[in-house]
Parts: C-alpha cells; structure tokens; sequence
C-alpha cells in the first residue's frame, strides 16, 4: 500500500531501491519528532507534484493464478478516476461471488478470479516501475499490487454486512488508497484461527496467487492481532507487507489530512494502533553479528515502544489544547443563537456536496472514500430569511476503527453538540439499508443517538425507480428525498430543518421593549414566531425559540406575564 504506518516497521523494499531521487522514504519512525514542526503526514508518505493520472481498468475473467503468469492486470492511462473506483470495486465482488465455496480447513487447489490483463507481460519489466507512481491527493505514491481476504464467518449474525459486501467495500478502499487490487479471495470459517487467522491451506493458496501475480500487500477484511500479523508476514515470506483494514483506513486518513488538527489526530490513531504491533524489526543485527548481540531485538522493541508512548502522550497534549480551542470557538459561536444543524453520514453519501449547495461553500466533493475530515460550518440563509448553520464533517464505515473515532474525538464533539442531526444517505447504493445501521452505530458510540434527526435521501436523481422512492418518503416521518447534485427537494429540505427544529426549541411568550429591536429580528431569524403584538411597553412575543436564546429573554418573559391583557394589535405571522 502506499504507505500505512505499519509499513513504516518494514518499508517497502521498492521505496528505496527505485526512484530515491524521485521521493523520501522515511522509515526512521522511532527518532522522537518535534511536535511543533512536524508534518505528521510526512512520517509516512512520500510528496511529489506530478500531474494527476490513474485509472485501474479492470475486466473480469477467470483464470487460475497458476495457469498463466502473463495474465496480470495492468494500471492504463485513461484519466478517469471514477471509473477506476467502481472498476475495480465490481471486479472484486464478481471475483468473490464466483469463487467455488470452501469449508474451513478444506484446501482444495485455488479457484480464483482475477482481472483482465490490459496489457501483456508483467507490468514491472518492459518499461521499470515508472507508470506504477500514481499521484494521490496531491502526493505520488507506489501503486502496489494487493490482494484482498476476507472471511466468511459462520456465525455472521451480528455483522451488518455480508462478507462479500464488505470485501468489495475493502476494495473500494484500497482504491482510494492507491493500490491495485489484483485479486481476492475468502475462507469460511467457524472461528478465526488464532495464529493466522485463515487456515494453513488458505495461507498456502495465498502464497501461490502472490507468486503468480508479484503481489506485494495482502490485506485482511478484519482486524488482525499483532501475533496473527506477524506470522502471516513470516508464512508469506519476506518482502509481503500483511495489513488489514484498520491499517489501511488510517493509511486514507493519513493521505486525506490537510489539516493540522486532522493530521495530529490521524497520528495518533496510527500510533495507538502500533504500540502493540511493533514487531522485532533489530533481529537483523543479531542475524549480521552471528548471535553476538542476542536479546538486542527484544531491548530495541522495549525502547520503541517507549519512545512511541511518550509520543503519544505528547500528540495526546496538543489534541487537547486543539479541542479546547475548538470548543472556545464553539462557545463563541452559541452565543449567537443561530440552531447547529450537523450533516452525518457514510462516507460518499453526498455530505459535502449537499453543504456546498445550500451554501455555496466549496468543499471538496468528490467520488472517494473519506474526501473530508475536517468540519466546516456554514450559515444557511432560507428564503423565508430564516437561518441555521450547517455543518460537515468526516463520514462513518462500518467496522471504522475504534482509535479512529477515539482520536477523532475533537471533531466528532461538533456533531454531539448539535441540535439536529441530518442523516445523509445514498439511497441509490445497493446497501444503502446496512449503510443506515452502521451510521446509526457510530452515532450510538458518540452518544449522539438522543438527539433529533432527520433522514435525507440523496442521490435519488441516480435510483432506479426516482418516484417511487419519493412517494415511499412521503409515507415515512422525518424522511426527505433529494439530490443535493442537481439541487432537486432542497426547498422541501429547508423546509423540513425547519419544523424538525421547531421540535428542538421552547415556547417563550416574551415583551421586548422597543428600544431591544435587534433582539425582535434575531427571534425572526432564529425562532418560529406564532404572533406578535405591539403593546404601550414594546413588542409582545409568542414564539419558539432555541434554549439558548430562552435564557436571554428570561428577564423579559418575567415582565410578560402582567403585560399579556392589553394587545394594542395583532400580526398573524
Ligand atoms: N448523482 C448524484 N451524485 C451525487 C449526489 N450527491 C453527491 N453526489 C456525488 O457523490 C460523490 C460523493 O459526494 P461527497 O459530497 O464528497 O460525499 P461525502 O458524504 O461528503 O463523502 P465523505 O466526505 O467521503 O464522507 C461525489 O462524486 C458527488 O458528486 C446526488 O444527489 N446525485
Ligand atoms: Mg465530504
């Protein structure tokens, strides 16, 4: 892969032997960095400018890895990304559908499915490695042949998704990631084993495929102990990089920070997930010196691991004067009484896209996993004058690792300190229904559940049956569909926000002196006015308003009580 931080322990043998002059591979991870001036990011990638191409393009065709060694599939040059990405992501699956059904330990020869060559031979000797340096956000990394596994547990009743479902998510992923997925495979299993994960004859029949494919990391579906890591990479043998999906959604995480703040707290997901991974990566010494400096491995792991807590403990420092800086700004912003709406979602459902038209921010949109991680807050100006902020934020996964959400922490307080939620969803997605639940899991994690929601069906321009599915809407509560691309239902949106926050406020009857007129247009612009009356000493409110707000107008509610009697007029609003 590109680069996860686990590779970090064993850099690709291609980084340096290939292109050092092209990038800086940095595998000294252990040397304490100076928080201050560290670009995390750069612990783990390599940068370079180079304009933007990459496609994988993939067929699919059966073949078994062994039977034909030139039949390898190839990265071409077309300049579409999209159709890389759902690509290689139907591959994957129809791979996986077709495979014959094993039985645990049941090691049968491989039958397997791969993709179509583009391009005949193997893809690293005719012209070097050159074409296989991909640009991705903004970075060039090594597009490294992966091979994708998965397991199919027997007692697969919690799970949200299917095992193939979730492997071609993983490829999706890997995808955005930068790799190319060469192959997948799967085993069933009744329990996982705990050496290796997959049975002796699965690793074996993994081997093979990556003797026949040259593929250079294997990635699992789940994740793996530091133990089970650590003997796949010994069973594949030395130059294999094994990683499963929590490496690799830190790696896109990783890739994706543009912040700061999201890059510190990327580093220090990575690094928790580490500490209990290091592996002995000073036996070589012992092996170079004939056993002379035995044990040295076992001190070195000692002291990295030391060095990574204090690392640790310092990322953990600057996270927190981060959050508080974050909440001084959020504290800032409540004391304008204008109702935090917050976007959540999965990732890709059309978050940032559905910001950007009502606001015309402009956030990156685009069709990849996890295209932001760092809240945006804009004002939504509705046509009836009222307004509310809107906010983005990173969008969940299912199975979104716990250090993830743990490190994340800062930026997911935007979404508990909402007064509603706007579940985004891609009703268009196939599993758009596990999507929803794995949403609603995370929000759980967050404690978020308790806060009001509402469920916006996006993408419905792209469904298969866009009328049917609006008038399934109409029938359900608290559920809108539109399509935040081409502006479609964002009127029935607003409104909704609108009534869904209505629920969120109190009911204050309040007289405002007249002298207090900007208090009057706020309560317009925040509150759902019911009726205003104009009395001898100022203007009479009835109206729900945000409990923040309520308070300000605690002293003049009290003043309310004896002025009710006598309206001078009266303005239905
Ligand atoms: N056809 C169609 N595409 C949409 C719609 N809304 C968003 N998209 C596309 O879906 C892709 C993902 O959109 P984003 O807005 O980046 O999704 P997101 O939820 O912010 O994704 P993350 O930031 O990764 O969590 C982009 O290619 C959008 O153009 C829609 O209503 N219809
Ligand atoms: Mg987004």
């Amino acid at each position: 892969m590109s680069a996860c931080f686990h590779s970090i322990l064993k850099p690709f043998p291609l980084f340096s032997q290939f292109h050092s002059n092209r990038c800086t591979w940095n595998p000294n991870f252990t040397t304490p960095f100076s928080i201050q001036s560290h670009n995390y990011s750069n612990i783990c990638h390599r940068r370079c400018n180079l304009p933007s191409i990459r496609v994988l393009e993939h067929g699919t065709g059966i073949l078994s890895p062994a039977d034909d060694d030139t039949d390898v599939s190839v990265a071409g040059g077309v300049p579409d990304i999209d159709d890389g990405v759902l690509d290689s992501g139907e591959g994957v699956v129809q791979g996986v559908v077709d495979v014959e059904e094993e039985e645990d330990e049941t090691e049968s020869a491989p039958k397997t499915k791969r993709f179509d060559k583009k391009k005949k031979g193997n893809d690293d000797d005719e012209d070097g490695e050159d074409h296989r340096f991909k640009l991705r956000n903004g970075r060039e990394v090594f597009e490294e042949k992966a091979y994708l596994v998965g397991v199919a547990r027997k007692d697969n009743t919690e799970e949200l998704f299917s095992f193939e479902e979730s492997l071609k998510e993983l490829a999706q992923l890997a995808d955005t990631a930068g790799l190319m997925v060469v192959d997948s495979t799967y085993q069933k299993l009744a329990n996982p084993n705990p050496r290796t994960y997959i049975g002796s004859g699965k690793v074996a029949e993994i081997k093979t495929a990556i003797n026949a494919y040259g593929v250079e990391t294997v990635i699992f579906d789940d994740e793996l102990s530091p133990g089970q890591l650590r003997n796949l990479e010994k069973a594949f043998g030395g130059n294999v990089r094994v990683c499963d999906r929590t490496a690799l959604i830190l790696d896109i995480f990783d890739q994706r920070a543009a912040t700061r703040e999201a890059a510190l707290q990327v580093a220090l997901a990575q690094m928790e997930y580490q500490l209990p991974r290091l592996t002995k990566m000073w036996t070589h010494l012992e092996r170079q010196s004939g056993g002379k400096v035995k044990g040295m491995g076992e001190k070195q792991i000692e002291v990295d691991k030391r060095i990574l807590r204090t690392q640790i403990g310092v990322l953990r420092k600057e996270l927190e004067s981060v959050r508080k800086h974050r909440k001084q700004y959020r504290t800032r912003r409540l004391a304008v009484p204008v109702p935090v709406v917050s976007l959540v979602g999965y990732t890709n459902a059309g978050k940032s896209t559905l910001l950007n038209q009502l606001t015309g921010a402009n956030v990156l949109a685009e069709d990849r996993l996890f295209a932001t991680l760092d809240p945006t807050t804009r004002r939504v100006q509705m046509k009836n004058g009222k307004e509310f902020l809107l906010t983005d934020t990173v969008g969940f996964i299912q199975k979104l690792p716990t250090t993830l959400v743990a490190a994340f922490r800062a930026t997911l307080e935007e979404i508990s300190e909402s007064s509603l939620l706007v579940h985004v969803i891609d009703i268009s997605h196939p599993l758009a229904e596990q999507q929803i639940d794995a949403v609603e899991k995370v929000l759980s994690e967050l404690d978020a559940s308790s806060i009001p929601k509402l469920m916006v069906w996006n993408k419905v321009d792209k469904a298969k049956n866009p009328e049917e599915l609006k008038l399934k809407a109409k029938n359900l509560v608290d559920t809108i569909c539109i399509s935040a691309l081409n502006g479609s239902g964002l009127d029935e949106f607003c409104d909704a926000v609108q009534e869904k926050l209505k629920d969120t406020m109190v009911w204050v009857e309040a007289l405002v002196p007249f002298d207090k007129g900007e208090l009057l247009s706020t309560i317009h612009k925040v509150g759902m006015v019911e009726r205003t009356e104009y009395t001898e000493n100022g203007t009479l409110v009835r109206a729900h308003v945000p409990l923040r707000f309520a308070r300000l107008l605690t002293p003049m509610r009290q003043t309310c009580v004896s002025q009710l009697p006598t309206p001078t007029s009266l303005e239905e609003e």
